[in-house]
């Protein structure tokens, strides 16, 4: 990314907006979001472009914790009107929320790499549309989908979280791939193979990224 760009201010619209550009990583718990994300993370860096990573690690325990969270640091009452779980619509705020974070990093030039399973297609289609039209006119805020497409098996072989076993054993209800649903992106920007190595399939978003003149 040219680190002559200007930076925008908020209200002044006349400076040429830098180019932002939202990555968004969606796929099964275990799929490799995450972990890819952060290689891409790195490359970016490497090549002086500036990026962040948004994902559960970050989001899920602050800005979108659960109520199990929230409930010892700020009482039930809170907790139940602020914590979000994985019921549908809950999942819906937690991705129209990290959707305005997204974008407001998009605005400032950065690439904003986000991580997160975002199973239902109408909310993903949403964040896309708020980031590209968020822009000012004639910016170039982009919405790329990445699909990291790793068939479940793999992801329950992984199961770092034991979260897969939980939910085999019923002991975690509405899980995404076991009892809850995850509707695969039909046209994504870019379709990782989740089995190949992580260095592979970072290579492939760097290389898509520079081929459509984002870096
Ligand atoms: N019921 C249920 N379904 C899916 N995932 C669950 C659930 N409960 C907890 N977890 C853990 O939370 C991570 C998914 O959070 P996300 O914010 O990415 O989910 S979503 O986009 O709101 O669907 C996901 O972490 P990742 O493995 O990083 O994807 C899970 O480990
Ligand atoms: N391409 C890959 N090949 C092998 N293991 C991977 C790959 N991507 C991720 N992993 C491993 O799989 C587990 C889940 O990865 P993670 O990035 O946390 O997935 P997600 O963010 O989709 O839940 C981690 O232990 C990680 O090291």
């Amino acid at each position: 990314m040219s680190e002559e760009k200007t930076l925008v201010t908020w209200h002044d619209h006349s400076v040429a907006r830098p180019r932002g550009c939202v990555v968004w990583f969606t796929g099964l718990s275990g799929s490799g979001k995450s972990t890819v994300a952060n290689c891409v993370d790195a490359k970016l860096n490497e090549l002086s472009a500036r990026s962040f990573v948004l994902d559960g690690d970050n989001i899920r325990h602050g800005l979108n914790a659960s109520p199990e969270i929230l409930a010892p640091i700020h009482g039930d009452e809170f907790a139940k009107r602020f914590g979000l779980s994985f019921g549908p619509q809950d999942r819906e705020e937690n991705i129209r929320r990290i959707g305005c974070v997204a974008e407001i990093f998009c605005s400032s030039g950065t690439i904003a790499l986000t991580a997160f399973v975002s199973p239902y297609r109408a909310d993903r289609d949403r964040v896309r549309d708020l980031v590209t039209r968020g822009g000012a006119e004639g910016s170039e805020n982009e919405f790329v989908e990445v699909f990291v497409d790793t068939p479940i098996e793999i992801c329950e072989q992984r199961d770092p979280k034991g979260l897969y076993k939980k939910a085999r054993a019923g002991e975690i209800k509405g899980f995404t791939g076991i009892d809850a649903p995850y509707e695969a992106p039909a046209k994504p920007e870019i379709h990782l193979q989740g089995d190949l190595p992580v260095e592979t399939l970072a290579d492939q978003v760097i290389a898509w990224l520079k081929d459509k003149g984002k870096l």
